[in-house]
């Protein structure tokens, strides 16, 4: 078993989350402790408008630059805020932009996560794996999501068919079949426009409890429109950049919305891309297991419970700790990096094989 440190900085650009695991990259040891360092409001500002400007910036910009040192440097705060030794941090760093294959379209497909793998494997003196994504894009895969991987390690002893939900700033789902399948993609926007319109209408981070959307109605005229997205119907491998659906918000009247409707509406979309992504699965899952910081959200969970036929529940109901399972997740992809195992397959990303990929700073093990 290798002693991980997983690092995850995920679209939501609230923090960084660390995670300790034992894993030999198959199965999963021991699972130590989770914490999250949040960033401060400048640096969230900063990320966001590299985020909005991902499409034009120089690899050079001063200010990339700059987010970047302080984003690495938050992420060695992290590791030594956990005070444990490590053989492997597996480090994800920030997504600023995602262009994946589109399935029609001509276009060169890109990924860029940002963060300085080797400031951090000096500052930890331990050694880092990065870079998880640009090898299967370069392949023809989508780059993500990356979890699955970790998540079947997890549901091992589970029943299946099993759908285990992420929602983060977009969410994503892995479905398990009984022998082992693994089907996954993204399923649509999840708190990231929620997120937007919370800060826009209230001044706080995001809708606590989901207080602003209870006391609102979907409106259900542009929750039809929404509906008739083609990247609901799409068949996978598929995923999405963080801002893939501001445009289609806007073009459906969201922002006409009362502060309130506009909040339960965004909710309830985001319930009805999940139950569009329950239509792609080869056969229903028994269950469904959410993680990420939607599951805080009970308007969410209420839409969920709505627009679902099988029982949906928090991942806790499984003993899982549903803050920590996408840093944990980069630990056990550090170790399968470390030991040359794949890391996206077709059912994942769509790649054309099982692929190894990600990069190692520092002695290799
Ligand atoms: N108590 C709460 N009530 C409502 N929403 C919450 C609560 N706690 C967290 N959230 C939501 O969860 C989001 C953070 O979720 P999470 O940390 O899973 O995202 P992420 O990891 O950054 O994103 P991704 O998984 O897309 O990379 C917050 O931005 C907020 O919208
Ligand atoms: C490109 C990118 O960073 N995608 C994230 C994002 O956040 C959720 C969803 O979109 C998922 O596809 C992915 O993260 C997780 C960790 C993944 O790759 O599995």
């Amino acid at each position: 078993m290798l002693r991980t440190i997983g690092l995850m900085s995920g679209t939501s650009l609230d923090g960084v989350d660390a995670a300790y695991l034992e894993t030999d990259g198959e199965t999963i040891g021991r699972i130590g402790p989770r914490l999250t360092l949040p960033y401060d409001p400048a640096l969230r500002r900063a990320l966001r408008g590299l985020l909005d400007r991902a499409d034009t910036l120089a690899g050079d910009d001063p200010e990339l630059l700059d987010a970047v040192k302080r984003l690495t440097d938050r992420h060695g705060e992290a590791v030594e805020a956990l005070r444990l030794d490590a053989d492997l941090i597996g480090f994800h760093g920030q997504t600023i932009l995602h262009r994946p294959p589109v399935a029609g379209r001509n276009f060169t497909p890109f990924t860029w996560q940002v963060g300085d793998a080797v400031s951090l494997a000096k500052r930890t003196g331990m050694t880092v794996a990065h870079d998880f994504r640009s090898a299967d894009v370069a392949a023809g895969g989508q780059g993500a999501p990356l979890v699955p991987v970790f998540h079947r390690a997890l549901a091992a002893p589970l029943p299946k068919p099993l759908a285990i939900l992420n929602l983060g700033g977009v969410g994503n789902v892995t479905w398990l079949g009984p022998d082992g399948e693994m089907l996954a993609f993204d399923t649509g926007p999840a708190n990231g426009p929620l997120d937007d319109w919370a800060r826009q209408h209230t001044g706080k981070d995001y809708d606590a409890a989901g207080k602003l959307a209870l006391a609102g109605q979907a409106d259900g005229a542009v929750l039809g429109r929404l509906m008739a997205h083609r990247y609901l119907t799409a068949p996978p491998p598929k995923s999405l950049d963080r801002l893939d659906f501001d445009r289609a918000l806007k073009e459906a009247g969201a922002a006409e919305l009362s502060a309130a409707d506009g909040a339960a509406t965004l909710c309830a979309f985001c319930a009805v891309c999940v139950a569009a992504a329950a239509r792609l699965f080869p056969e229903p899952p028994l269950q469904w297991l959410v993680a990420g910081g939607g599951r805080r959200n009970p308007a969410i969970m209420k839409a969920l419970a709505g627009a679902l036929e099988e029982p949906v529940r928090p991942v806790e109901v499984a003993g899982w700790d549903g803050d920590a399972l996408e840093a944990q997740a980069f630990g056990l992809l550090a170790a399968r990096v470390a030991r040359k195992m794949p890391i996206t397959f077709p059912g994942t990303t769509g790649a054309p094989r099982a692929l190894t990929g990600g990069r190692i700073v520092g002695s290799l093990l």
